[in-house]
Parts: structure tokens; C-alpha cells; sequence
């Protein structure tokens, strides 16, 4: 399904949560929503899943409003960072609700996954710990088989081993039923080999989409001796750089660059991860380096 916002704008009384969103999402990909705190992620997410209507733009899910629209609503499941069950349901009780408003859901799979995560159907929600409620909603993402599925930052107190679980089990779950997976997370370097696009989002606005296997050929990291990395880097677009005793280390980001021509000058040549790109890219000192 087709996602497409143009000019999305979302405002909380005096606060701009988005400025003026534009993109276009589409097609079966598990995609990394980036960007730092209150960068507008779960506004645009939540827009998505109709929780609110737009303050100005456009958003539409296959063509249709998400808001109020329940033709759009029962293909997106939104698990939220923390989840609002009601507290005097059972386990049981909330995969029962799920049940009934996802079309495609997967009752046999759900029943698996409260193994896996080591849930009770008995247990009572109010008795849930934070990390056993994250792998609940999990476990509604996963069985829930929505065309599109979003994951906004759900593993809150989900221990290390479950979160690498998690991961695991949305591959699996990709691959088997195919779909698309928007995944907002802080945990960048956990979860970035899993990503085929990234959508930063810094400000309210747009910064970057990508697919992640571009992002890793548009940028350079270029280290040697000080004059030579300066020579090189002259005129293209760095967005970060170390001195340290006559030697020099700078990212290059976007434009033209030949990697083989900085070795030919005998400057080293790496590629960062996700995680250092994303974190140099939306530092307030390089935001306006990136078009
Ligand atoms: N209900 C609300 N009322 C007022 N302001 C809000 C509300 N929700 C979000 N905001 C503000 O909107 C901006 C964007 O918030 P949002 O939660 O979308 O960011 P985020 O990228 O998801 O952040 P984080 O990574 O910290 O969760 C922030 O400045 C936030 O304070």
C-alpha cells in the first residue's frame, strides 16, 4: 500500500511536532524511521495510523485518509512505545480484541509468540511487567499480518536476549508474509542490518530516504595525513571531521567523490555505520549540508 504525505504539517497548540512532512513510502520493505528526540516521528506515525487528522498537508494510505476510516485502519497495526491496555484484561482477553480488528490476523502464530515471550494467557495485564507489555504488543504487530505494520520504539524494557528475539522474529516474519514494516528506533546500530530504506526525519521535516545499501555508497570516511585530506576533501561536502596531531579524519557526504582517488594519495577509506552517519548528519553544526 501506498503512502504518501505532502506538506505535513502537525501542530499541539503552540508546539510544531511536524513542520512540513513530504514523503513517499511504498511497497513490501522493512523501513528505519531515524531521528533524534522530538524530531516528529511518532506524530507522523500516529498520523498514519489515523489517530489525529493533519493540522495542514496531505496524507494518504492507498489512496484514502487514514483518519476515522476504518477501510484504512484495519490494514494498520500501530504498537506504540508504551501500550495502553486495559489493565483488568487477561493476556488472552487483549489477543482477542487484536483479533477482531485485523482482517488477516494469525491466531496460531499469536498463540506461539506468548510462548516464545514467555507470557501467560491467564496473566492479567495490570500484572505485566514493562517488558512482558512491550512483547505483548509485539506479539499484536507480528500476528496481526497488517499490510502495514509499525513499530514505534516497542521494546521498552524488553531485556537484550528478547529485543535480539524481536528482531529475529521480524525477519522471519517478513520473509514468510511480506509486507511493510516501519520500525522507529533509537537502538540504531541493533537494528540497522535489518533496514532496506531509512527515512530521517530531523525538525518536522524530511531529511534523507534512502535505501541503506546507498546510503553506505554515498558517503566516505577519509583519514591520513593532515594537508592530503584537506586536498581531498576541498569543495565536496563534509559533514564531519577529527584533527588529531597532523592527521585528519572527515566524512564526506553526497556529491562526487572517487574513493579510489584518495587511496591513490594514501588516505585510508572506510564506511560508517547507519548510526555514525545518522548521528554526524543531524548534528545542529552540519543540518544544512544535506539536500
Ligand atoms: N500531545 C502532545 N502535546 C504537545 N506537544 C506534543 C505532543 N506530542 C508531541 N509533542 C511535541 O511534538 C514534537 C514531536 O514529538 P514526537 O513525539 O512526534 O517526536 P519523536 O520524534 O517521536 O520523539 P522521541 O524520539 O523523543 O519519541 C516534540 O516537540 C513534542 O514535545
Amino acid at each position: 500500500m501506498k503512502i504518501e504525505a505532502k506538506e505535513l504539517r502537525k501542530v499541539y497548540g503552540k508546539e510544531v511536532a511536524l513542520q512540513s512532512f513530504s514523503s513517499k513510502l511504498e511497497g513490501d520493505k522493512i523501513i528505519g524511521l531515524l531521528g533524534k528526540n522530538g524530531a516528529g516521528k511518532t506524530t507522523f506515525l500516529r498520523l498514519l495510523a489515523g489517530h489525529f487528522q493533519p493540522s495542514k498537508g496531505d496524507l494518504t494510505v492507498g489512496g484514502e485518509k487514514p483518519f476515522n476510516n476504518r477501510n484504512v485502519s484495519k490494514d494498520i497495526c500501530f504498537v506504540a512505545e508504551a501500550n495502553n491496555f486495559k489493565e483488568k484484561f487477561r493476556v488472552r482477553d487483549v489477543l482477542k480484541v487484536a483479533s477482531k480488528y485485523y482482517p488477516n490476523w494469525d491466531h496460531a502464530r499469536a498463540m506461539e509468540l506468548v510462548k516464545v515471550f514467555k507470557l501467560k494467557e491467564r496473566q492479567k495485564v495490570k500484572g505485566l511487567s514493562k517488558g512482558m507489555s512491550s512483547a505483548l504488543g509485539i506479539i499484536i504487530g507480528l500476528a496481526s499480518r497488517a499490510p502495514i505494520t509499525i513499530f514505534d520504539e516497542p521494546y521498552i524494557g524488553l531485556d537484550a536476549s528478547f529485543r535480539s528475539t524481536f528482531y529475529d522474529l521480524l525477519l522471519e516474519e517478513y520473509e514468510l508474509h511480506p509486507r511493510t514494516f516501519i520500525l522507529s528506533t533509537h537502538l540504531i546500530d541493533e537494528v540497522s542490518k535489518l533496514f532496506e530504506e531509512v527515512v530521517i526525519i530531523h525538525e518536522g521535516e524530511l531529511m534523507l530516504h534512502e535505501k541503506a545499501t546507498d546510503l553506505s555508497e554515498q558517503h566516505l570516511l577519509v583519514s591520513g595525513k593532515d594537508e592530503q585530506v584537506e586536498s581531498f576533501v576541498k569543495d565536496k561536502n563534509v559533514i564531519h571531521q577529527t584533527n588529531l596531531i597532523g592527521q585528519k579524519s572527515a566524512i564526506i557526504y553526497g556529491g562526487e567523490f572517487d574513493e579510489q582517488e584518495a587511496q591513490a594519495i594514501g588516505l585510508k577509506t572506510e564506511h560508517c555505520s547507519i548510526q555514525e552517519l545518522f548521528v554526524h548528519l543531524t548534528k545542529e553544526e552540519v543540518t544544512n549540508h544535506v539536500s
